[in-house]
């Protein structure tokens, strides 16, 4: 199991954002992506899930290229968790959820009791149960990413990709989260997450890319990867490195 791109170029229509990028992501695998705002984040992560075509390069799942799958075949292996959005329809929570199975059945058809059984089980799981019949447009910024979460995992995709999955999470929120993360991997899945916190990465990721205009700075494990150098040169700004009493490292902006 393999989401793999080399000498991947990306960008939209008339305008090029990155290139000769390298990345494999694993099954049981969690890579973090980090670079400063507008550096080209998101606009990988649409094109790793087949959003936006690739400009150049190659792009393969499990050995085959993603852009000769069909969209049920991309929906199966690859949940997208996007940055949040406040929504437009007052869709209840479950159903939102709901949305996630049209992935493993057909758009029009009845949701069957597995479907639910399962929406009840990422609801529970990601400790949002309570919000099942709240309308989505009425729940707050870090309620909608916990839903957006569980709409992803309600797909039972092979990979998981989240864009700033904590950005609007109060702190005991992000450390559910990053759990969740990890648990995800240790169930056989593929996690990519962007951040803009070098501490997540370096805690709960296996591996790290740097992405500075649109190229890779530098990859590779998360622990040896994240230098305050590294990220002085990622972010341009000086990096203070603090040790906790059980040796951990953590940094901190300058
Ligand atoms: N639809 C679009 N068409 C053209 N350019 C776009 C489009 N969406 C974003 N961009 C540009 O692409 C560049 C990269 O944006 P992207 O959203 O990938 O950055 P990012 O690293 O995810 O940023 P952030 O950390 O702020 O979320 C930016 O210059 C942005 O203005």
């Amino acid at each position: 199991m393999r989401l793999e791109a080399s000498a991947l170029a990306y960008g939209y229509r008339e305008r090029e954002i990155g290139r000769d990028i390298a990345l494999d992501l694993a099954g049981g695998e969690v890579l973090a992506l980090l670079g400063p705002n507008g550096h080209g984040k998101t606009t990988l992560l649409k094109t790793l899930l087949g959003l936006l075509p690739a400009k150049g390069g190659t792009l393969t799942l499990d050995g085959r290229p993603l852009a000769a799958m069909s969209v049920g075949e991309r929906a199966r292996a690859l949940a997208y968790v996007p940055q949040v959005h406040a929504g437009t329809f007052a869709f209840a929570v479950s159903e939102v959820v709901l949305m996630g199975r049209t992935a493993r059945s057909s758009l029009f058809a009845a949701p069957s009791g597995h479907d639910r059984d399962v929406v009840r089980a990422m609801l529970d799981r990601l400790g949002i149960a309570h919000l099942a019949q709240r309308p989505y447009t009425e729940i707050s910024g870090g309620e909608r990413q916990l839903v957006m979460i569980a709409r992803a995992l309600a797909q039972e995709p092979r990979y998981v990709i989240l864009d700033e999955p904590t950005a609007s999470l109060d702190f005991g929120n992000q450390g559910k989260v990053m759990n969740q993360i990890r648990r995800l991997a240790g169930e056989g899945l593929g996690v990519l997450f962007t951040t803009h916190d070098p501490n997540q990465a370096l805690r709960y990721a296996d591996r790290a890319m740097l992405l500075r205009d649109g190229r890779a700075l530098a990859s590779g494990k998360a622990r040896e990867l994240m230098t305050p150098e590294r990220l002085a040169a990622l972010y341009g700004v000086a990096i203070e490195t603090v040790r906790g009493e059980d040796g951990k490292l953590a940094f901190l902006p300058g």
